[in-house]
């Protein structure tokens, strides 16, 4: 077999100096890659968790988040998992009976057990944050307001996870943790872009917080909060407006009506065929309205609904009081708003009225909107109950009003125009999450956003894995490269014959 011999000789990869170096060469290519895919690989993504509770005037609701364990600093990282909605009331509304407040977060903890990993329970914080409801509960009977937390706060120290505490926020911490919140989840702060302004609705307060560019804070400090936020400055402006949320607005409005103490009134803001008896004593029960309380006013009095857009906007204007102002200029009831300035998120019940009424498009014109919201007053109750069966017959009765209230006090409180209205968006989540203070409030807390800038990696994980493959390519090309000369000589060899 001459041949074969032939063959055999010529070829260098049967030699076993070659053939060992190239299976050293493959083995170690192999190895640079495998180990630069493995250690750069993501790990199975464990993460950390969060807890708030929203302690709402008209209802309590809890939120979880996650994050990567391994990476808290990281940005806009953290997401909304899991909500639940507490049944009943807001716990204000348990000042009579503290106890059942606790006993009514239950459910909704028991829920978050389940949700959260057992071997993360131990070092997940829990908050409860209370904003209106509770601040009006502590203004008008603090010792009510202390044992409700009492409560709570039991309630919650029941459950095996990092409590935190629970405690009133004040509304300039409501106002500004939702401007953290939207700007957060939008990934505004990690970049650096023009941020946008946060309008949160509640039943109690209402919050408006945006940046201008005109205003340094000197003007009126209260309404100022400075953040250091990825490295950048921002100087916000920010207000709370206590009862002027929706609920507590209606019952300012209805005192107006009443203040003369008659047996019936007609409501304007109420549906024509809307006939319902209600109590002076329940209707003036809140320091929002107190103080006009008529003298020796009859038990009861039959509200009305007349449907009229345009009287109901008169009526709502006399809540705001748009004549004094100490300042250079006012939103209402002489605070100081510097000018309106970017893109605003509206939330809460901004967002629930608004989509109920299919009025979130704000890019129809405020005229056409005005026109549509006309056409929806004067339906009557009976129609409207008869085109929304499955909607909670408060909230229904209702929306004429909150809708009028709500472009009031966009346009003639707050200074929205014909062209700044289509500014606004109304906005239920962003990304998953909620609007709404809670998660600025979690990431304040944990100090999960970092004053300065965090140090980016050179390359993503991708990028560094790509690299890697390809130098590794291209040193397989060299080596098998330097190999030709060693081929070449074998094959030049004479011929052994
Ligand atoms: N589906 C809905 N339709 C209309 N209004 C709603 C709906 N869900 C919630 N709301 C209202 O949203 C408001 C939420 O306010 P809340 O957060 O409880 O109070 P606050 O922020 O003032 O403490 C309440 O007025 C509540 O009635
Ligand atoms: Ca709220």
């Amino acid at each position: 077999m001459p041949a074969q011999r032939e063959m055999k000789e010529k070829n260098p990869w049967h030699m076993p100096v070659t053939i060992i170096i190239s299976v050293i060469g493959v083995i170690a290519i192999v190895a640079l890659v495998t180990v630069a895919v493995l250690q750069n690989k993501p790990l199975h993504q464990k993460y950390k968790y969060g807890i708030v509770l929203d302690a709402g005037s008209s209802h309590t609701a809890l939120y979880i988040y996650q994050w990567p364990a391994e990476k808290d600093n990281n940005t806009g990282r953290v997401e909304q998992t899991h909500s639940c909605k507490v049944k009943g009331k807001g716990i204000s509304s348990y000042a009579a009976d503290p106890w059942g407040a606790g006993e009514s977060l239950t459910v909704c903890m028991q829920e978050a057990k389940q949700q959260v990993p057992v071997k993360r329970h131990h070092e997940t914080p829990l908050y409860l944050g209370a904003t209106a409801g509770m601040r009006l509960l502590n203004m008008e009977n603090s010792s009510a307001s202390d044992k409700v937390f009492e409560a709570v706060e039991q309630a919650l120290q029941r459950f095996p996870f990092s409590y935190q505490g629970a405690r009133i926020l004040s509304g300039q911490e409501e106002g500004a943790f939702g401007w953290v919140t939207v700007n957060y989840l939008d990934d505004r702060l990690e970049q650096g872009l023009e941020t946008t302004g946060a309008l949160d609705l509640g039943g109690a307060s209402t919050q408006i917080s945006f940046v201008s560019d005109k205003y340094d804070g000197s003007e009126s400090p209260s309404n100022s909060v400075t953040f250091r936020l990825y490295g950048n400055d921002y100087n916000l402006y920010t207000h709370s407006f206590l009862c002027y949320g929706k609920d507590q607005a209606l019952r300012m409005a209805l005192a107006y009506q009443t203040q003369l103490g008659p047996r019936t009134i007609s409501d304007p803001c109420f549906h024509q065929g809307y006939n319902v008896s209600k109590e002076y004593s329940e209707l003036y029960n809140s320091p929002c309205v107190s103080d006009r309380k008529p003298n020796g006013p009859p038990v009861t009095f039959n509200h009305q609904g007349m449907g009229n857009f345009q009287q109901c906007q008169e009526v709502v204007k006399r809540i705001f009081n748009l004549t004094s102002c100490k300042y250079s200029q006012c939103s209402f009831n002489g605070v100081f708003q510097p000018l309106l300035q970017g893109p605003f998120g509206a939330f809460s019940a901004y967002y629930f009225v608004m989509n109920f009424l299919n009025l979130t498009d704000t890019s129809t014109p405020l005229e056409t909107v005005k026109d549509k919201l006309t056409q929806y007053c004067a339906t009557s109750w009976a129609q409207i109950r008869l085109e929304h069966p499955n909607v909670k017959t408060k909230y229904l009765a209702e929306y004429c009003f909150s809708g009028t209230y709500i472009l009031t006090l966009l346009t003639e409180g707050y200074n929205f125009t014909s062209e700044s209205y289509s500014n606004i968006n109304f906005i239920k989540k962003i990304k998953g999450s909620d609007a709404g203070w809670t998660l600025g409030y979690m990431l304040n807390l944990t100090n999960m956003i970092p004053a300065e800038a965090p140090d980016s990696p050179l390359l993503p994980h991708t990028g560094y894995v790509s690299i890697v493959t390809v130098m590794a390519l291209l040193l397989f090309l060299l080596f098998i490269l330097s190999l030709r000369p060693l081929w070449l000589r074998c094959s030049k060899r004479p011929q052994i014959v």
